[in-house]
């Protein structure tokens, strides 16, 4: 592709398949003396899906957290090495950390819907971003984030009711609509089907593999099968370090490393 369309793709927001759009290098996280993440350097590429596994406290909550400076938030954690989103450095002072986690969104374990009506959690994000110059404009977000979330037929008849009062797996797809109504570039998942039985967890992985036409998506699991089934690549972590990185079928067939393999084959985790 010629140069000039690459730097068109990356100046609108939106970098190429196959290129890096958030680079870590040499990253390290401490929570006061304990040094929970070791100098851990990686590349997400666009419109993949990365997933992290590794047992559980190797870090693979700390490393995702990083990508959008949640860890801002945890008293005594301390983050160094450098982190870019497009090449620029998401640590930098002059950055504005809330327009930042507008373009990296984040789902969570467990699904969080504000306790409020299931229109008004999705149109949240752009409230308060100024996105919608009418109140027609913020329908059409609200609509087509809930349609894009997989949710809009389900709930286009109770969108004034509350959010709380759906059942888990519509709850996490709503939790999908609202980070995905302010346009990030990147969504940032932790183990979001955790909480979710087969069914809407299969509903979930599905809706990731469409996102990741539109979207950058850094998955943690606890699930090498979840990771198989929806990633492109995977990191896999051990006590703070990240041991292998590479494409999802290469780990899970032909891992590089004694540990990546004792993990994947169930000998300890
Ligand atoms: N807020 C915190 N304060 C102190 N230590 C922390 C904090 N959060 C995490 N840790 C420690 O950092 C290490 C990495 O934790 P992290 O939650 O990132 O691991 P994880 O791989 O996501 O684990 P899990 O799969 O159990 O969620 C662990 O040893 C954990 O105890």
């Amino acid at each position: 592709m010629p140069i000039a369309s690459e730097a068109f793709l990356q100046q609108s927001g939106r970098a190429m398949t196959g290129t890096s759009k958030v680079t870590a290098k040499d990253v390290n996280v401490y929570y006061g003396d304990k040094h929970a993440l070791k100098a851990v350097s990686l590349d997400i590429r666009a419109n993949e899906v990365t997933a992290l596994i590794g047992p559980s406290g190797c870090g693979k909550s700390t490393f995702l957290r990083c990508l959008n400076r949640m860890n801002d938030l945890i008293e005594g954690a301390r983050v160094t090495g450098l982190i870019t989103l497009d090449g620029d450095d998401i640590y930098d002072y002059s950055l504005d950390v809330v327009q930042l986690r507008a373009r990296i969104g984040m789902v969570f374990q467990k699904p969080n819907p504000f306790p409020k009506s299931i229109f008004d959690n999705v149109a949240y994000g752009p409230r308060i971003h100024g996105l919608a110059q009418s109140s027609a404009d913020l329908e059409e977000i609200v609509v087509s984030s809930l349609q894009r979330a997989g949710l809009y037929e389900e709930v286009k008849d109770r969108l004034s009711e509350p959010g709380t009062g759906l059942s888990g797996g519509q709850q996490q797809r709503l939790c999908i609509a609202r980070a995905i109504a302010v346009s990030p570039e990147v969504i940032l998942m932790d183990e979001p089907c955790s909480a979710l039985d087969p069914i809407a967890t299969a509903k979930v992985e599905e809706l990731i593999d469409e996102l990741r036409e539109n979207y950058t998506i850094v998955i943690v699991t606890h699930s090498m099968q979840q990771a198989a089934r929806v990633s492109q690549r995977t990191a896999f972590f051990h006590l703070g370090e990240l041991v292998e990185f590479g494409d999802t079928e290469q780990i899970f067939t032909n891992p590089q490393q004694k540990l990546t393999q004792g993990y994947i084959t169930g000998r300890f985790g």
